[in-house]
């Protein structure tokens, strides 16, 4: 089986990047103040018609023209990746939490600190189960790459300690140990003043298909963010 996706490289220069990072960046940050004055407004009712009027128009402007349907993951020839579309960390992605992960890749590990809010509610004031879960997914995912075994989730385990209240707090994972083409992370999400809210374990697989792949070419599994 081949690989179920492609990854595109394409001719943009690092400055036509840097410019549609910084454009689309900006659009997606002001429709999430959208998407959470949508849900926190208190403004009468016909106000919300006539804005929900504006906002039609706004989103007829935009599809006026569109790819055909996801984003998917493609390269510059420069290897800038573009990943905009990604549910976690996509910079054109309004729902999008927004993370920053940074990886350290000498030691195999990824963290992130970030700001969950009334969009991310599951319990009354507390972070939604299944929102703690996409972040960790993501955090360790770059752990398993930044440690230089990258895969995808075949199995991820979480056990909620404690609540997590909305607010700043933090991811953090490493890689536990390799087994073949399985790589176990650990990790665990903290409230601001640093306290452990969940711990998880992740094992993370090099499929089948970029296994014989890297058996053909001899080269090193694509990396998607
Ligand atoms: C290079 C490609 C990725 C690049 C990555 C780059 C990362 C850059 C950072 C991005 C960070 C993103 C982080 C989000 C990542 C997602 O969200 S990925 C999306 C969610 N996950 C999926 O959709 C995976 C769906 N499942 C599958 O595609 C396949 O079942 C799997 C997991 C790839 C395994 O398939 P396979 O390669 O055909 O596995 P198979 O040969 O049957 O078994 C191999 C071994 O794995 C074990 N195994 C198989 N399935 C499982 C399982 N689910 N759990 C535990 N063990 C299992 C088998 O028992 C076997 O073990 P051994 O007998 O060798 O000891």
């Amino acid at each position: 089986m081949g690989a179920p996706f492609n990854y595109d490289v394409l001719d943009l220069t690092d400055e036509q990047v840097d410019a549609e990072v910084r454009v689309f960046g900006a659009l997606t940050a002001a429709v999430r103040r959208l998407n959470e004055a949508t849900l926190r407004t208190t403004v009468d009712h016909a106000t919300v018609e006539e804005v929900r009027r504006q906002v039609e128009e706004l989103t007829a402007r935009l599809e006026k023209s569109m790819i055909p349907d996801n984003f998917g993951v493609s390269f510059t020839k420069g290897g800038r990746i573009r990943g905009y579309g990604n549910a976690v960390v996509g910079i054109r992605n309004p729902n999008a939490v927004p993370l920053t992960v940074v990886q350290d890749k000498v030691n195999g590990r990824a963290s992130a600190e970030f700001e969950l809010n009334a969009l991310h509610e599951g319990p009354p004031g507390q972070v939604h189960g299944g929102v703690v879960a996409l972040v960790l997914d993501q955090v360790f995912g770059e752990a398993a790459a930044a440690g230089g075994s990258p895969g995808m989730t075949g199995t991820l385990t979480l056990r909620y300690r404690l609540n997590t209240p909305l607010g700043p707090c933090s991811a953090e994972a490493w890689v536990d140990r390799r087994d073949g083409i399985k790589t176990i992370v650990k990790g665990e999400l903290r409230r601001a003043d640093g306290t452990v809210t969940v711990t998880a374990e992740g094992i993370f697989i090099l499929p089948r298909w970029a296994r014989e792949e890297i058996a053909k070419n001899g080269g090193t599994p694509p990396q998607f963010e």
